[in-house]
Parts: C-alpha cells; structure tokens; sequence
C-alpha cells in the first residue's frame, strides 16, 4: 500500500516514519523546502528522542521517503493522512486554513479512489466538510474521509505512537475503516471504531479532561500552600484511587504546548458556537492563565520589586526532552520579568536555538547551567529537565549571589533543599528559608 503524509511537524514525520517502521511504503509531503532537504539527509527538524535514528533506519530500507512534489505524491497514493497545523485563530477556534488548503492540492492531483485519514485536531464537522469539498472538486473519483485523531505527546511522540492507550477510527464508510483498521493493525494497539464526528469530539474531550486535572491540581495546589498541606502528599494520596488515577496530577506553573491551550479554546469556542457556555473549561483556561504568572507573583512577594535583579531561568520549552517553545510558561515569565527591567539569563539544554526567535531580545543565554546561576540573585525552574532535577544542590549555593530558589516544576525533594542554605520556594507546598 502506498501511503503519503502531508505536513512532516511533530505528528506528521512520527506518523510517517512510525507507519514505515510497521513495514509500509511512506512518502512525506512538506511545502517547506528545508524540512524536506534536511530530512533528505536524515536530519530531523525537530527535536524528538528516537526519530533520527528510525528515520535513517527506514529510509536505508527503501520505505521513507520525502518530497516537496505533492501533486506527484498524492496521484500515486492509495491512502493519505492529513497532519497539517491548525494553529488558533485571534477568537480561540481551530485555523482550518491548511487543512483546507491541504483538500485542495490533494483534489486537484487525484486520479485514482483514495482514502484521506485525518490527523490533524479539527473541530466537528470538518471532515464532513472536507468530504463535502472533495466531492465538489474531484467528482472523478472517490475519496473517502476518515478521522483518526492523534494522541501522541511531544518529547515521548515514538513510544507513545507505539504504545498508545488506543487508536480511534472514526469513519462513515465501513470499508474505508477497514483499511485504516489494517494499516493500524502491526501496533497492536486496541482500535476504537466510531462515527466521524464522535472521534473529533473524543481528541478534543480528552485534552481538556486533561488539561481539567492539570487546573484543578493546580487550585489545590494554592490552596495547599495557604493551609500548609503538600501537594505532592496530596496528589499522591488522590492518585492512589483508581478512579482518579495517578497521572495528570503534578502541580506546577501550567500547561503549555502546541495542543491543551489551543485545544480548550477551539473546544470552548465549539461549544459558545451552539450556543452552550463551557464555564468549567472557561475556568480551566483561566486558572491556567494565572497559574503561568505563579513565580513572578511569588518573586515580587519576597523582593518588592524585581527591577535590577539578576534571574536565572532554567527551562524554556514548554516540556522536557522537547525544543517546543509554543505556549511556553517561559513565553510569559520572561517577557515580564524584562517588562520590570529584571536581568533575565537563560539556559535550556535543547530549546535555545527556538527560544531566541520568540523570547524578548534583552534576554541573554547561557550555554551551561553555572553559567546561568553565576551571581544571580534568584533562579526560576520552568521546566523540569533531568539535567535540573539531578543537579547538585550545592551548586546554587556555589554560584549564586543569593541562592534562591522559585520553583515551577517542583524538582526537588524539601528534605534535600533543607540540607542547604537556600531560599526555596515550589508550587503547593511550604516554602523553605
Ligand atoms: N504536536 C503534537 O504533539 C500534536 C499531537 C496530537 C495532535 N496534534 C495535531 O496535529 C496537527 C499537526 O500538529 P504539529 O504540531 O505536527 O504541526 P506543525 O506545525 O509542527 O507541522 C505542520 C507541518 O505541515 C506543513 N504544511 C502546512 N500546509 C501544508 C500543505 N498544504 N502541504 C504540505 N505540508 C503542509 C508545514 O510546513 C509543517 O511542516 C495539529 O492539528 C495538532 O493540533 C499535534
Ligand atoms: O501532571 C501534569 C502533566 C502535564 N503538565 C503540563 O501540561 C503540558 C502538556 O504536557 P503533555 O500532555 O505531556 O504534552 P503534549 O505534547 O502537549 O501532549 C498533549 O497534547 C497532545 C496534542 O493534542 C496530545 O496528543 C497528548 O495526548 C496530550 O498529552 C506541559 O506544559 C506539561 O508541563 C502539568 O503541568 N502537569
């Protein structure tokens, strides 16, 4: 079967190398033409663990292949997936720009029946649409749309894509969910066969289920620090429920990312379309929102005002083991800290190179954790890297003016910060000084 992928971001090069690892002949088309000469060349344009070395394994074996030549692609193609970007619109829905875009080209090139699977995150009702177009624009042929939404998380996008919980088919058409049932089938993941529009709504639901458990957390958590209970009790005690289940519920400074703030939104926007007001996802948002500012409010606290003073950020991509810097909690910290004319040096281990195109100019870089920390008046964990979780505690006091500690990712142990003379103040649980 030859299948092509559209769009080579974090969904669709892992779709396409996962699918040729499975053993099926994949062609990945981007319109960016440096993506595709570097993954010409092996090289990933994103940072994820694991996806260099199976792209190069795949490729050798004659299974992987990338092109900017869609129209090519597409006549060639049995089946497609769509995984282009729907970023968010200045009102909170989906920006159905490059999906539409994407039915286009493939309509305009199709000579033969072919199935589309959809993977990006679209609101309901779209592939209806997209059926709908392709119909008007390729009556020649028949295309048959079908909603496969993704799951994945960045930063552990292999494993999951070959360990996920489920894989969800949505389809009106039952042969074409039988072939998008078989391709699947190799993982061995169970399938959960459904209509269209329920499996759009199932991608949605589940992220802001999550990023529900993340707020709520993150109330206790607050509240946690006013009546002198720990979080990281707390969560643990909850977790220990099957029903609530343990995962989800690490208090911090908020989600960010490329999915949940975009996703809550477009879903609360679905929701104000039909005119039903989503309050507690509406409230989710907020506290998220607020949650994001948690450290700056905690800094201002303890020292007045942050004007002339030397802060460490340690953490800049939304997650560990990603160079992902969209709806960063450092995207907001940063910025206003250098609102308040703070000295702001920053360190991550991967996600520099993204981070200087969105992070304010005056926002200088340091190539190693020390260097960061050196004479700082106070460090700020944003993300909670193992390069930071394992740190040498010693080492702030070593190299800071002032060795305190604002905490966003909780990584450290109150009983090992004791052991050292440091200001530590964390999410959701008492602070130490
Ligand atoms: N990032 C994640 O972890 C994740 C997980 C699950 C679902 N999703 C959803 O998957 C979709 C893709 O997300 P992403 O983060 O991979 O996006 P991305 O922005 O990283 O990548 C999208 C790619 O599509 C390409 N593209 C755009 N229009 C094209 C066209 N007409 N033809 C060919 N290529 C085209 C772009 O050049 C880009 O390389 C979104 O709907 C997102 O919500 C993302
Ligand atoms: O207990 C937790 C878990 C996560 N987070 C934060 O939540 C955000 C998202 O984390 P995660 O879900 O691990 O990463 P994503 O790559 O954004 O993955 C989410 O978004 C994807 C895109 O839709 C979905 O495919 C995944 O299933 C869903 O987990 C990050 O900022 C985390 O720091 C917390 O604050 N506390």
């Amino acid at each position: 079967m030859n299948i092509v992928v559209v769009g080579t971001g974090y969904v669709g090069l892992v779709t396409g190398v996962a699918l040729a690892h499975i053993g099926h002949r994949v062609t990945c088309v981007d319109v960016d033409e440096e993506k595709v000469k570097q993954m010409g060349r092996g090289i990933s344009p994103i940072y994820e663990p694991g996806i260099e070395t199976l792209m190069k394994e795949n490729m050798e074996a004659n299974r992987l292949f990338f092109t900017t030549d869609g129209a090519r692609a597409y006549r060639e193609a049995d089946v497609i997936y769509i995984a282009v970007g729907t970023p968010e619109n200045e009102d909170g829905s989906a920006n159905l720009t490059y999906i539409y875009q994407a039915v286009k080209d493939i309509a305009s090139s199709v000579t033969k029946d072919v199935i589309v699977v959809t993977k990006s995150t679209v609101p309901v009702g779209t592939n209806h649409e997209m059926q709908r177009m392709f119909q008007q624009l390729a009556p020649h042929v028949r295309i048959d749309v079908v909603s496969n939404p993704e799951f994945l998380r960045e930063g552990s996008a292999i494993y999951d894509t070959f360990h996920g919980d489920r894989i969800v088919i949505g389809a009106d058409d039952e042969r074409a969910a039988a072939v998008v049932a078989h391709i699947h089938r190799p993982f061995g993941i169970p399938i959960f066969q459904t209509d269209i529009r329920s499996a759009e709504m199932i991608k949605y639901a589940s992220n802001a289920f999550l990023a529900t458990k993340i707020s709520f957390i993150n109330e206790i958590a607050n509240i946690c620090e006013k009546v002198g209970a720990d979080i990281e009790q707390v969560a643990a005690g909850m977790g220990m429920d099957q029903r609530i289940g343990s995962s989800f519920l690490r208090a911090g400074i908020g989600y960010g990312g490329s999915c949940f703030p975009k996703d809550t939104k477009a879903l609360a926007k679905i929701a104000a379309n039909i005119d039903h007001d989503f309050e507690l996802l509406k409230a989710v948002i907020e506290v998220n929102n607020k949650q994001q500012r948690k450290l700056i409010e905690k800094a201002r606290e303890r020292f007045g005002h942050i004007q002339g003073k030397k802060i460490a950020i340690l953490g800049l991509s939304f997650k560990p083991n990603t160079d992902d810097m969209r709806e960063a909690a450092s995207l907001v910290i940063a910025r206003e800290l250098v609102a308040e004319q703070a000295i702001v040096v920053a360190y991550d281990p991967i996600a520099i190179n993204k981070a200087k195109a969105v992070l304010p100019k005056e926002v200088i870089y340091a190539s190693h954790v020390e260097e960061a920390l050196k004479d700082a008046d106070a460090a700020m964990i944003l993300t909670e890297w193992d390069e930071f979780r394992q740190l040498d505690l010693s080492i702030y006091v070593k190299q800071m003016k002032t060795p305190i500690i604002f905490d966003g990712r909780n990584c450290y142990a109150l009983e090992d910060v004791k052991k050292y003379a440091i200001e530590y103040y964390s999410i959701g649980r008492k602070p130490m000084n």
